[in-house]
């Protein structure tokens, strides 16, 4: 049953790593190096079972192989999970442990942060292994990937907004932001400076107090984000947000965010264009954190990796354009530009 899911997509390696004395159950997924070494963040989440994990980690991984692929990065597609709540397994042993599994894979996987885990945890995995990323800048990384990450969406906003509105001002924009994390933390204080007006939810009321105070925002409960009448939603939180259900509801001519594997099945993106709904494929806008990652693998130079990350706004458009010539839906249109450049690195 795992190969039948491991053949779906090509996945090459499905990595279990399990310690009793530290509660580590971990999985690591590697989808495709053909570009280079998988790269991807480790996921900490308190997963209801192992098949929610495995399910979860191999969507991301793939994304990955798209997001490395489309963003011209010489990296393959590969993630992590750890199963647990973040704020109770932690500690120096279990990440030691984790970093020991990954040096064991010499190189094919190269974590990095995402949900759950920091740039605190990132230096403690790197004690046992150099393929630990998204450490601060006096050990040689780019710091905490998520700013660069919301900088890579503002800018996958904008080029949505032209496209649905004629005009890429945000002023007076009414934006719903769900989950304002780490990224769309940032993101907000961008949008905000531009004048948008945000409606935000989340499910930690601390980080809602936050927006409303430092930006404005205005709160509405979790479920009620899709009904919210707005022009761009922007959906920063998990997973499979947009969906047969929420679809129905949203009232946005734009989705654009941070979020990975928006879409729950890749008909959604389909479903959103019959709609005419702009939708920005997320592996495209949020690829912002791996490219000052994969800067930081060269030495890393804040100025270069954002002029790379600016570039996302032309990346968007490119798609619009071949997804209006071939006539089928921007997540479709990212998803062949993607493979045909691995199908060309194959070739080569
Ligand atoms: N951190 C990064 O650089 C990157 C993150 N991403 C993706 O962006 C998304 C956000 O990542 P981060 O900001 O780093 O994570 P985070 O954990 O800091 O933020 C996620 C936020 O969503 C909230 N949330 C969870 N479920 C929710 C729900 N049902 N409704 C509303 N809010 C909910 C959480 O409470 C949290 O505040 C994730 O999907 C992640 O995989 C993608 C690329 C890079
Ligand atoms: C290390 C991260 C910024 C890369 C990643 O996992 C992602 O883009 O989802």
């Amino acid at each position: 049953m795992i190969f039948d899911k491991l053949a779906q997509y090509d996945y090459e390696q499905l990595v279990f790593c399990q310690d009793e004395e530290t509660g580590l159950k971990a999985i690591i997924a590697i989808h495709d190096t053909t570009l280079g070494p998988s790269l991807g963040g480790l996921r900490i989440w308190p997963y209801q079972s192992d098949e929610e994990a495995i399910i979860d980690v191999l969507r991301l991984s793939r994304g990955m192989t798209y997001k490395s692929a489309i963003s011209d990065l010489n990296l393959g597609g590969g993630k992590a999970v750890i199963i647990g709540d973040p704020k109770e397994i932690k500690s120096e042993e279990l990440f030691r442990t984790f970093g020991r599994f990954i040096e064991g894979l010499n190189g094919r996987y190269i974590t990095g942060e995402d949900v759950g885990s920091t740039v605190e945890d990132m230096e403690t995995i790197r004690k046992e292994t150099k393929y630990a990323t998204g450490v601060s800048p006096e050990l040689g990384g780019c710091g905490n990937p998520s700013p660069f990450t919301a900088h890579g969406v503002y800018k996958g906003i904008k080029s949505a907004a032209l496209k649905a509105f004629g005009t890429d001002d945000l002023t007076g924009k009414t934006i719903a932001v769900q989950g304002v994390g780490n990224v769309a933390y940032n993101l907000c204080r961008k949008l905000h400076e531009d004048g948008a007006n945000l409606v935000v939810s989340d499910i930690n009321k601390d980080n809602v107090q936050k927006a409303v105070t430092e930006f404005g925002a205005t709160e509405v409960d979790v479920d009620a984000i899709y009904d919210v009448d707005c022009d761009i939603f922007a959906p920063c939180a998990m997973g499979a947000s947009i969906n047969d259900d929420t679809i129905a509801r949203l009232k946005a001519k734009v989705v654009a965010g941070a979020a990975n594997n928006q879409l729950k099945d890749a008909r959604h993106g389909e479903l959103l264009q019959e709609k005419g709904i702009v939708y920005a494929p997320d592996y495209v806008v949020n690829a912002g954190g791996i490219i000052a990652i994969e800067d930081a693998l060269h030495g890393f130079e804040h100025e270069r990796a954002m002029e790379k990350i600016d570039a996302i706004y032309d990346k968007v458009q490119q798609i619009f354009e071949y997804a209006e010539k071939e006539n089928v839906a921007t997540n479709i249109a990212a998803d062949r530009l993607a493979e045909e450049r691995i199908r060309k690195a194959k070739e080569a």
